[in-house]
C-alpha cells in the first residue's frame, strides 16, 4: 500500500502532513493528515491518537483548529486525522449536509448505493491503522477520539474493538443515534429498515452490553445548539451508571458544539490517553 506526502509544515518541532492513498475498503481515493511529534527523531516508536471529525469535515478541520499540536510534541503522541467519508465524483452523495460525502457516520453500509464505498468502520478500524504502522514510526498503542459524528464513531469503535484501544474520548458526542434525527436518516440510509443493525453502532446499546471496559473520557458543552435533541449524553450517563463503566462525563458552561469548546479542553484529552498508553505498557 503506497501513499503520497501532498504538503509539510513544521509545528511545535515535529511536522503536520498530508496525503493521500488509494483506499481499497473505501474503494477510492482517500486523504488524511498526520501529526508526527519530534520524539520520532529518537529512533523509538510512538503512540497514536486516531481523531475522528463530524459533519461536514475533512482531515483538516481538526488539525487547524485545535491547537492540539503543541501538547502532542510535548507528550510524543502522533495525531491521525482521516477524512470523515469515501470522497470522489463516482462516490454516492446527498444535497444535505448530514448524509453521503461528508457524513460517513463510521458504519459499514449495506445498503445501495452507499455500500460501494461507504465502509468507514472498517476503514478506521482496520486499514487506516496498517497503513500508519507500515510508513510511520507509530507503534500499535491506540487512543481514539472525536466529535459529534466523530465522537459516537470514537466511542463504538473503541467498545466494539477494545482490545485495539487503550482509551477513548469524545467531544459532544452523537450518543445514541438509533434514538436521533442525525442517527436515523443515515443509519436507514445506509444500514437499511432493520433496527437491530443499528444497535451494532450505538454507543448506549454498545456500553450496555460491554463485557471488556476501556478507560473513557467525555466531554459536552451545555450551550450546544444540538445538545438536547441529537447529542444526548445524559443516555450514555445512565448507561455506564447501570454498567459502572469507567466513564468520565464533564458538562461545561457556556461552551457551545464548535471547534472553539475542542481547543479549550483538548490538553485534557491528550494527557488522559497519555496516561492510559503509559498503564498499557507495564
Ligand atoms: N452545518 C450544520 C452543522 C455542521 C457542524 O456543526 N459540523 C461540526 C461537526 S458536527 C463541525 O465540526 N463543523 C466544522 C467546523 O466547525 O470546522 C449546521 O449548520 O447545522
Amino acid at each position: 500500500m503506497s501513499i503520497e506526502n501532498i504538503s509539510n509544515n513544521k509545528a511545535f518541532g515535529g511536522w503536520n502532513k498530508q496525503y493521500t492513498h488509494r483506499s481499497n475498503t473505501l474503494n477510492c481515493d482517500m486523504r488524511f493528515a498526520i501529526f508526527l511529534p519530534p520524539q520520532i527523531n529518537t529512533g523509538t516508536k510512538v503512540p497514536a491518537l486516531y481523531w475522528l471529525s463530524g459533519l461536514t469535515c475533512t482531515d483538516e478541520n481538526f488539525m487547524q483548529k485545535s491547537g492540539a499540536q503543541r501538547i502532542a510534541a510535548e507528550l510524543g503522541i502522533a495525531i491521525i486525522a482521516p477524512d470523515t467519508s469515501p470522497r470522489g465524483d463516482d462516490v454516492a452523495n446527498d444535497a444535505s449536509y448530514d448524509l453521503g460525502q461528508g457524513a460517513g457516520f463510521y458504519v459499514n453500509a449495506s445498503q445501495a448505493p452507499w455500500n460501494r464505498h461507504f465502509h468507514m468502520y472498517d476503514y478506521i478500524v482496520n486499514e487506516l491503522p496498517e497503513l500508519i504502522e507500515q510508513h510511520f514510526p507509530i507503534s500499535d498503542q491506540r487512543a481514539i477520539s472525536g466529535h459529534s459524528m466523530g465522537g459516537h464513531g470514537a466511542l463504538t469503535i473503541a467498545m466494539k474493538n477494545p482490545k485495539r484501544y487503550s482509551s477513548m474520548s469524545a467531544f459532544s458526542p452523537i450518543c445514541n443515534p438509533i434514538n436521533c434525527p442525525w442517527g436515523q436518516k443515515a443509519f436507514s440510509a445506509y444500514l437499511g429498515a432493520d433496527k437491530d443493525a443499528w444497535k451494532e453502532y450505538d454507543s448506549c446499546e454498545l456500553m450496555q452490553s460491554a463485557t471488556k471496559f476501556i478507560p473513557a473520557l467525555v466531554d459536552q458543552g451545555n450551550d450546544d445548539q444540538f445538545l438536547s435533541e441529537q447529542l444526548k449524553p445524559h443516555l450514555l450517563a445512565a448507561a455506564a451508571t447501570d454498567k459502572s463503566y469507567p466513564l468520565q462525563l464533564n458538562y461545561h458552561d457556556g461552551y457551545d458544539h464548535s471547534y472553539y469548546f475542542i481547543a479549550s479542553f483538548i490538553e485534557q484529552h491528550l494527557r488522559f490517553h497519555t496516561k492510559h498508553f503509559a498503564a498499557n505498557n507495564h
